[in-house]
């Protein structure tokens, strides 16, 4: 893989000229050309992906692909690919793409399809019934117990596919806030549900103490025999799962060279494959697959996730936007922007480059984001009016599930209404003209018009599927996923590790362990005092 920084190549010195000669131009001029629409866009499987109403012209793009090539692009997706250890600070190799690769080939074939095939098993016996809890009763609830990669995934797709659910109902305990594991437990009954406790690393305070408390509450109403019945595990850690007491029969491994935040594939997918069956698991792979392959042959001008990430880099570092927003318009993917936060801001969210040295350039963009139209009841405001630049991705899909078309016809129009008036907005004159419809006088119109202009140029990106599926939930997660790599190996940084998080970690034992001992005189007055006064 190159190591190379990015600013010292000739397209970065281009980019930056070139961007001080359209910085300022606005996208309606720019759409005087009407061949726009069709030069900046993919059409991709099931997706129609319009990126035109981006500040960009042919100019642009032909120099962030130059880009792509000086930093060696293709030499580390083949790296990627080629199971070289590309997470070098955690000598890992990176393959969560060998989960759902479906060639004969593939990257540990034969242990993968095991896990799958004793994921289908267990997951189909659970579904049907023939799985029996303790006492006799079929299982009802199942509980994910996770945090981060081993809670995020989950949630999110079980939420985005609430449309394919089988009669399981599935609940998710992650914060380490009693109040959340109490919550989500008081109106379950045991005797009915099962537990996965999920952590790659089997280590992770939170799930630990969580997962500690429910197989107590368990053990106390259901006895100790029947934790065998009750609690799975998904881990890469057999030790501290036997410790825990879960039996090694009950356990789902998976992989290091799995990363906790791409892990949804893997066997931390198992309450995805209770939520909705193990075919509808398969489809999901399936679709995050055919992106796999989308990615890796498809050339970089007319692929998905060169092309975002690109576009990405583009605003990030030539425009210094600060945050993109992703407002998916079905409400069914309302975590899609807390999953993305994850996998997008733990992974290029660095600041020291592949020689360890200090970068000089942005790197990871923030991303925030919720479901439209109920955004644009909030934030929207900030985005058409703000003084800030924010590029959006739009996502939304052509058909509903539940063939609500007249909402569904709603909710489009505004998904196309809100994208056509960020990059229009309204002038001055429009927005006299039609105050002057409404009858008021000259010197109000003039007084009220500064308030009611919108600037537009406002770049966003549509994603157009055809329906909510698995399959097209897998792409759509892929091609982030692989975003997110394009865009780390652009500002040469290590995506896949997460060293800060770490420090959290450490910290968080140390002031427990102060709190425990009444020992806060170590800390600075301002934490000493607020300690001080949470023992009070
Ligand atoms: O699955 P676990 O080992 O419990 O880890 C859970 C989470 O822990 C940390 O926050 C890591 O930064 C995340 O990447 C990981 O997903």
């Amino acid at each position: 893989m190159k190591n190379i920084n990015p600013t010292t190549t000739a397209a970065w010195k281009e980019l930056q000229a070139h961007y001080d000669e359209i910085k300022h131009t606005h996208l309606t001029d720019l759409f005087k050309n009407d061949k726009r629409a069709e030069d900046f866009s993919i059409l991709w499987d099931t997706f129609y992906v319009d990126y035109s109403k981006n500040r960009i012209t042919e100019e642009t793009m032909t120099l962030l692909l130059k880009l792509a090539q000086e930093v060696g692009l293709q030499e580390a997706m083949d790296s990627f690919f080629g199971g070289k250890k590309i997470n070098a600070t955690e000598g890992r190799a990176v393959m969560h793409t060998a989960l759902r690769d479906e060639s004969d080939n593939a990257f540990a074939k034969a242990e993968v399809d095991a896990v799958k095939k004793s994921i289908q098993t267990f997951t189909e016996k659970v579904i049907s019934g023939a799985h029996k809890g303790a006492t006799g009763k079929e299982i009802t609830d199942v509980v994910n117990i996770g945090i981060g990669g081993s809670d995020l995934g989950p949630v999110m797709v079980v939420e985005a596919l609430q449309y394919y659910k089988t009669r399981l109902n599935t609940h998710f305990i992650s914060n380490v806030d009693g109040d959340h594991v109490m919550e989500t437990i008081k109106d379950l009954d045991p005797e009915t549900t099962l537990f996965v406790i999920v952590s790659k690393t089997f280590t992770t305070q939170e799930t630990l103490s969580n997962a500690t408390t429910v197989r107590k509450w368990f053990v106390d109403k259901v006895g100790e025999d029947a934790v065998k019945n009750h609690f799975v595990a998904v881990s890469t850690n057999a030790e501290a799962i036997a410790n825990f007491g879960i039996s090694p029969d009950n356990v789902f491994p998976m992989w290091n060279w799995v990363g906790g935040r791409f892990s949804l594939w893997s066997s931390v997918g198992l309450s995805i494959a209770l939520a909705v069956g193990y075919d509808n698991f398969k489809g999901l792979l399936h679709g995050a697959f055919k992106m796999d392959e989308h990615f890796k042959n498809t050339s970089f001008d007319k692929n998905l996730p060169v092309i975002t990430a690109l576009l990405s880099v583009w605003y990030n570092n030539f425009f210094k936007v600060e945050t993109e927003a992703v407002i998916p318009y079905s409400q069914y993917l309302h975590r899609l922007p807390a999953y993305l936060q994850q996998a997008i801001m733990e992974s290029n969210g660095k600041s020291v480059d592949r020689n360890g040295e200090r970068v000089s350039y942005e790197t990871g963009n923030i991303i925030w984001g919720e479901p439209g139209t109920n955004s644009q009841h909030a934030f929207f405001q900030l985005i058409h009016q703000g003084t800030k630049l924010i590029p959006a991705d739009f996502i939304g899909f052509k058909n509903s599930l539940h063939g609500e078309k007249s909402h569904h016809d709603k909710l489009m129009a505004n998904f196309f209404a809100q994208t056509e008036a960020l990059m229009n907005g309204k002038t001055k004159d429009q927005v006299i003209t039609e105050l002057q419809a409404g009858g008021l006088s000259p010197e109000a119109i003039e007084e009220l018009a500064p308030f009611k202009v919108f600037e537009g140029n406002k770049p966003t990106t549509t994603i157009l599927g055809e329906a909510l599926t698995p399959e097209s939930l897998g792409a759509l997660v892929a091609m982030y996923e692989h975003k997110i790599f394009v865009q780390g190996v652009i500002w040469n940084i290590y995506s896949f590790d997460q060293w800060g998080v770490e420090l959290g970690k450490q910290l968080a034992k140390q002031v427990l362990s102060d709190i425990d001992n009444d020992k806060m005189t170590s800390h600075d007055s301002s934490t000493r005092i607020l300690l001080e006064r949470y023992k009070l």
